[in-house]
């Protein structure tokens, strides 16, 4: 039996969400408006062309002033169908348009071929090779470059064009022209949000790099993760008239304020008991700033748990959070027994030694919500499926790289190999996959968190964009985000919900209080937050 949950009602998904599709989503829903009869590829084209110049002059207005010039780089496929609707919806403004094309024009797919044979009515295509680059290269007056090479169709890396990729980073980088992709920035896979052929690391030195990226429909996976951000520089999706699709893998947005609010009549064990255990004397730390975040996001009542030797320290450290001494693991056996315990968070600062396999084991044996980080998880690097059997359905995993990495070491090394094929093996694959494996909530952190349930729900919450907050990487950060998912299983949150739910919360904290916030500023962050959601 599963007792964390009976407080507060399930509320699954009761935040919003936008569905992110993959490639092969997004072909799908391009041929199910098709095949309905309302809409054809070109309509779409049309519209998606549409969609980049109307973005584009939003973001730029000053674009509109003047005579402008604009180079469009146009692909083999239907990316490069869309830069030449693109061509022709500028010059129609008055811009005089420089067309290339790469590939070759006669084996345009039939939409893309269509506009392709539009567009020579009103200008010529130049083949875009290195000399034809160099021209512009110190050409005058080039405000805008359009990139329509590659979208959701690159099925392998760009480097056998990696002289014409170069020569654009440079020209990025010497003219400083303003670039729009279509899309995606060419070259990164749609899907994985990772420049194909390219060791991580590097990839961005020699990318083309955009300032704008416009989507169509829904915006992808890729936009998201790994390099996606820095890759698209800004994000714009536009509606192309496709009716909105459910997918398995979505963007965490803000929770829903009814879900975290304390309104109605109640005392404070109607919203949990949340037990975070420590470690030996001088470790508490990471314990403590976990109990402050289960404490801050709303559990009724918050206990450290700790060897009796380290009661001391805590109790000269915390008020409002209890404290209460430990006998191994028979200590806690006994204590949750007492029902009212509804969250655990095992991990920080528990240590790597063999008590912590045992607590571990006791703690899931009593089937309340729990959340296992750090120690409690690189515990079973030697052998992970001694935990995979042990875990429930009401656990939350929230490994960083390194500890999935002990737990999923193929999954890592999936991720870790070179991409070379389109599309790539990404980090929802692998959270996916580990789910799936471990049979209970995964939720891999980074600036790109991923969020994926064992059914195959996965969110992606990317503090990115608007949301980005580098800061966060600050020790102890972690520790609290446990802490939070922690608090909020304690008042009866699903696991889905819940660590999807702190995620976000999480990087709001950092984002309210802003460059120099350290782990122990989040918990006390969050007031702020829940005022700005109406709570
Ligand atoms: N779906 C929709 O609803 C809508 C889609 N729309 C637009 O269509 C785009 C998707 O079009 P797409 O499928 O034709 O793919 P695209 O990205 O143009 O490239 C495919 C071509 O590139 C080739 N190729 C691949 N990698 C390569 C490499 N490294 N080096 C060289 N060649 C390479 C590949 O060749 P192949 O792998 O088959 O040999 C194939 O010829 C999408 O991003 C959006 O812009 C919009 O119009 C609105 C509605
Ligand atoms: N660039 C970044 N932007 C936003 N959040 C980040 C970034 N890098 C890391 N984080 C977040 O910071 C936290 C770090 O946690 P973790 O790696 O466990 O560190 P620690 O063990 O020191 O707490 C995670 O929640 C992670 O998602
Ligand atoms: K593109």
């Amino acid at each position: 039996m599963i007792t964390s949950h009976t407080k507060e009602a399930k509320l699954n998904r009761s935040f919003s969400h936008a569905p992110l599709l993959t490639a092969t989503e997004m072909r799908a829903a391009e041929q199910a408006a098709m095949a309905g009869g309302g809409v054809t590829g070109l309509d779409l084209m049309e519209r998606a062309g549409a969609g980049v110049v109307a973005a584009a002059l939003a973001e730029w207005p000053d674009l509109e002033e003047g005579a402008q010039r604009a180079v469009v780089l146009c692909g083999p496929g239907n990316n490069g169908g869309d830069g030449f609707v693109i061509a022709r919806l500028l010059h129609a403004r008055g811009w005089r348009v420089d067309v290339f094309l790469l590939g070759d024009a006669e084996r345009l797919p039939p939409d893309a071929r269509h506009n392709f044979l539009r567009w020579q009515e009103i200008g010529q295509v130049d083949p875009l090779t290195d000399d034809a680059l160099d021209r512009f290269a110190g050409a005058e007056g080039v405000a805008l470059v359009v990139d329509a090479l590659f979208g959701t169709g690159l099925t392998r890396p760009f480097l056998d064009l990696g002289a014409v990729r170069g020569r654009l980073a440079a020209w990025q980088a010497a003219a400083q022209p303003r670039i729009v992709a279509v899309d995606v920035p060419s070259g990164l896979c749609s899907d994985s949000g990772r420049y194909l052929g390219h060791d991580d690391s590097a990839a961005l030195d020699t990318a083309i790099k955009a300032d704008l990226t416009v989507s169509f429909h829904s915006a992808k996976p890729g936009h998201y993760l790994a390099q996606g951000p820095e890759g698209c520089g800004k994000l714009v999706v536009c509606d192309i008239g496709l009716d909105r699709a459910e997918a398995p893998t979505w963007l965490a947005q803000a929770p829903l304020a009814g879900r975290l609010s304390k309104a109605g009549p109640s005392h404070k064990y109607a919203h949990g008991h949340a037990v975070v255990l420590s470690g030996p004397p001088g470790k508490g730390g990471a314990a403590r700033l976990a109990a402050r975040g289960a404490l801050r996001v709303g559990a009724g009542l918050v206990t450290v748990g700790c060897p009796l030797r380290a009661v001391a320290e805590h109790a000269g450290r915390l008020d409002a959070i209890m404290v209460h001494g430990l006998d191994g693991t028979a200590g806690l056996a006994e204590m949750l027994e007492d029902m009212r315990y509804t969250g655990l968070c095992l991990g920080p600062g528990l240590g790597l030694g063999p008590a912590t396999g045992e607590l571990v084991r006791t703690a899931l044996a009593a089937r309340r919500g729990t959340v296992l980080d750090a120690d409690a998880l690189s515990r079973f690097q030697r052998d992970p499926a001694v935990l995979f059997g042990m875990l429930h359905e009401a656990c939350v995993l929230t490994p960083h790289m390194g500890e999935f990495a002990r737990l999923f070491p193929d999954l890592a090394e999936q991720l870790r190999a070179e991409a070379t094929r389109g599309p790539a093996f990404s980090k929802v694959d692998a959270c996916r996959a580990a789910a799936a494996r471990a049979g209970c909530v995964v939720l891999l952190k980074g600036r790109d968190t991923v969020i994926a349930a064992p059914d195959g729900q996965v969110a992606i919450h990317a503090a990115a964009y608007e949301r980005a907050a580098p800061w966060l990487a600050t020790a102890g950060a972690g520790d609290v985000l446990a802490g939070m998912i922690c608090g909020l299983l304690a008042r009866g949150v699903d696991p889905l919900g819940a660590a999807v739910t702190a995620a976000w919360l999480h990087v709001e904290a950092a984002r309210s209080y802003g460059p120099g916030l350290i782990a122990e500023d989040l918990p006390e962050a969050l007031p702020r937050v829940f005022r700005g959601m109406g709570l």
